[in-house]
């Protein structure tokens, strides 16, 4: 059976004054059509470096990405990215910073079908009464579930997470994260999602993807998360496998692949791995 997203043998060099910088090498994943996977480690391993390369924004040096047995080597519509700090257009409402999205990839249907699809997932996301609202009059958890609409408007076959959730606090995202397995679940996209977040990834994800330190960083194990779904927070909190996945993930990151940094860099660091 022929791959559906072929991350193959990637190296990602970048040029800096003090000469080439490999940031990571040799990232090697083969992911299955509808697939939830997360990658965690530690911060800057090179894990947007990856997903970049997967989104089109940055070119690998040496192997490449493959999906659906075509190369990617630009931004598509097919592969929709969310970052942690939404990006929506302030001018906009968040109707029409979806319609953006529709315009570009389904400008040649008619008006109404347009309204009826922004429609639709803005109610996928909860969003649908606040559409005529600006980001600047919703909450953070409201402007990334528009981020998502948007991102999802575009009908991509890979949804391309990086870090949605880390600007939220910790309800807001349980809620984001709960509506993300619904939608997943729903659609069947596959994903790709950056976290730093030990429980998130364990809770959403069907693989653990964890990088090892850089420079030159590269998958260091995977871990497939055996857990049924639909996946339910508080009963997973009392799931003895739930709990050793979660095991599993921290002695990766804090036993074999250990990083010390110095103390100030450890508190004013936003993205640490965090564990509830
Ligand atoms: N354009 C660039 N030029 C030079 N070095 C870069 C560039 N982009 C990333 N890097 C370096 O590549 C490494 C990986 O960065 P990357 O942002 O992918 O890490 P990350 O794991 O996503 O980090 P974080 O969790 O902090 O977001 C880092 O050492 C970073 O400094």
């Amino acid at each position: 059976m022929s791959c559906h997203l072929d991350i193959s043998h990637i190296d990602v060099v970048f040029p800096t004054p003090k000469g080439p910088f490999t940031a990571v090498q040799n990232v090697d994943l083969q992911i299955q059509q509808g697939e939830f996977i997360s990658l965690i480690g530690h911060s800057g391993c090179g894990k947007s470096t990856v997903l970049n390369v997967v989104a089109g924004l940055n070119q690998a040096h040496k192997g490449g990405v493959i999906l659906n047995g075509k190369e990617v080597n630009a931004p598509g519509p097919e592969r929709a990215v969310v970052f942690q700090n939404h990006s929506l257009l302030p001018w906009l409402s968040a109707y029409q910073n979806v319609e953006l999205a529709v315009k570009q990839v389904f400008g040649h249907k008619s008006k109404m079908e347009q309204k009826e699809w922004i429609e639709h997932n803005l109610n996928l996301v909860h969003m649908n009464h606040a559409m005529d609202k600006r980001p600047d009059e919703i909450s953070g958890g409201m402007k990334q579930r528009v981020g998502i609409a948007r991102a999802l408007a575009m009908k991509p076959e890979v949804l391309l997470l990086d870090e949605p959730f880390g600007a939220l606090d910790a309800l807001t995202r349980a809620h984001l994260q709960d509506s993300l397995m619904e939608i997943h679940a729903d659609l069947g996209t596959t994903v790709i999602m950056i976290t730093h977040d030990v429980d998130e990834a364990v809770l959403l994800s069907d693989r653990v993807v964890m990088m090892s330190n850089g420079p030159a960083a590269s998958i260091g194990e995977i871990l497939s998360i055996d857990l049924p779904r639909p996946r339910n927070r508080v009963e997973m909190a009392n799931d003895q496998r739930y709990s050793q996945y979660r095991s599993a993930i921290l002695s990766f990151l804090y036993e074999k692949q250990r990083k010390i940094e110095p103390l100030s860099a450890k508190q004013t660091k936003p993205n640490q791995v965090a564990v509830a």
